[in-house]
């Protein structure tokens, strides 16, 4: 059996990531190459393609939160443990996908899956060190729209820069939509968020990464800027997040439009650069710690 190639599409809700695989698969047909499209999105439902393997095949959210009474999030919880429990859903029909096909997983957004329990981990675990041995990028979204508010910009920084290490597979951080800012922010400001220039957090005190609210002060969204204090302390703060994601100096991101063909193209040769790279550096372990303690 050859080897086997993927990507793993995450990022916050509404990122782009369903929209950013059809564009793939387009891609990837316009190039005469093939696909292997597996959807673990519970929730989505409109696809430009047919998915070959989809979770609501195995199970459905909705009967999940009526028959165990459980919101959204704990449906969805709910049903990764229970994708992990038939792992061989998605293995088996993997068996025969050959290396001329991409694999792509669609996921969903909700952040509990990467970092509140090793949902997600053991998942990735379970496809690249098992028998399948499938070699995987983590392409991550975050739409461009997030810099307009750079607080957001920046936590959502961090959130892929938390994926990035607990996925340990090759990482792409993509920025999408970008047709949303296009005309609206200078190039030169622009490149400070591709390679984000963690200073920009300075530049605008009023849009810290980190707040303190006065007590009594209505926190709602609109009144943010109003109940955010700007002391030294908390600049302080913010200066010592900023040294943070500036340490892992490995977060930039790429530029997608998918209205435009090139931009898909580069994040693509990127993708097959990152899985390249990495299965030259370091063969696929043994999946012998599949059921070690994982952090809590
Ligand atoms: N302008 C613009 N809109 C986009 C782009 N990509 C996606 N969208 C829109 O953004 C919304 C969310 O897109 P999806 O592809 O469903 O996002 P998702 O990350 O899969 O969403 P969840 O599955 O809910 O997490 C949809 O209304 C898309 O039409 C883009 O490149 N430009």
């Amino acid at each position: 059996m050859g080897s086997k190639y993927g990507t793993i599409v995450m990022g916050p809700a509404g990122a782009g990531k369903t929209t950013f695989c059809s564009a793939l698969i387009q891609h990837l047909r316009n190039n005469k190459r093939s696909c292997f499209y597996i959807n673990l999105d519970p929730a989505a439902e409109d696809f430009a393609y047919e998915p070959d393997v989809d979770i609501k095949e195995l199970i459905s959210l909705e009967d999940v939160m009526e028959e165990l009474h459980l919101g959204p999030n704990g449906g969805l919880i709910y049903c990764f443990e229970f994708l992990l429990e038939n792992l061989d859903f998605i293995t088996d029909p993997l068996e025969n996908v050959t290396e001329e096909y991409l694999i792509i997983i669609d996921m969903p957004g909700q952040i509990e899956l990467y970092t509140h329990v090793p949902i997600v981990p053991n998942l990735i675990k379970a496809l690249t060190r098992g028998s399948l041995n499938v070699s995987m990028c983590a392409a991550y979204l975050l739409e461009s729209n997030f810099i307009i508010d750079r607080a957001k910009f920046f936590s959502g920084t961090l959130s892929a820069m938390s994926a990035m290490l607990m996925m340990e597979i090759p990482h792409v951080n993509i920025l999408s939509k970008m047709d949303l800012v296009k005309g609206q922010v200078a190039r030169k400001e622009l490149k400070r968020f591709i390679d984000p220039d963690t200073s920009l957090l300075q530049d605008a005190p009023e849009s810290g990464l980190v707040y303190e609210y006065k007590e009594g002060v209505d926190n709602g969204e609109n009144d943010k800027a109003d109940s955010v204090v700007t002391g030294e302390s908390f600049a302080r703060l913010n200066r010592a997040v900023g040294q943070l994601i500036d340490d892992f100096s490995l977060v930039s991101f790429l530029k997608l439009d998918v209205q435009d063909e090139d931009s898909i193209g580069a994040v693509l040769s990127y993708i097959d650069d990152a899985i390249q790279f990495h299965e030259a550096q370091e063969p696929n372990e043994p999946m012998d710690d599949m059921n070690e303690p994982e952090m809590g």
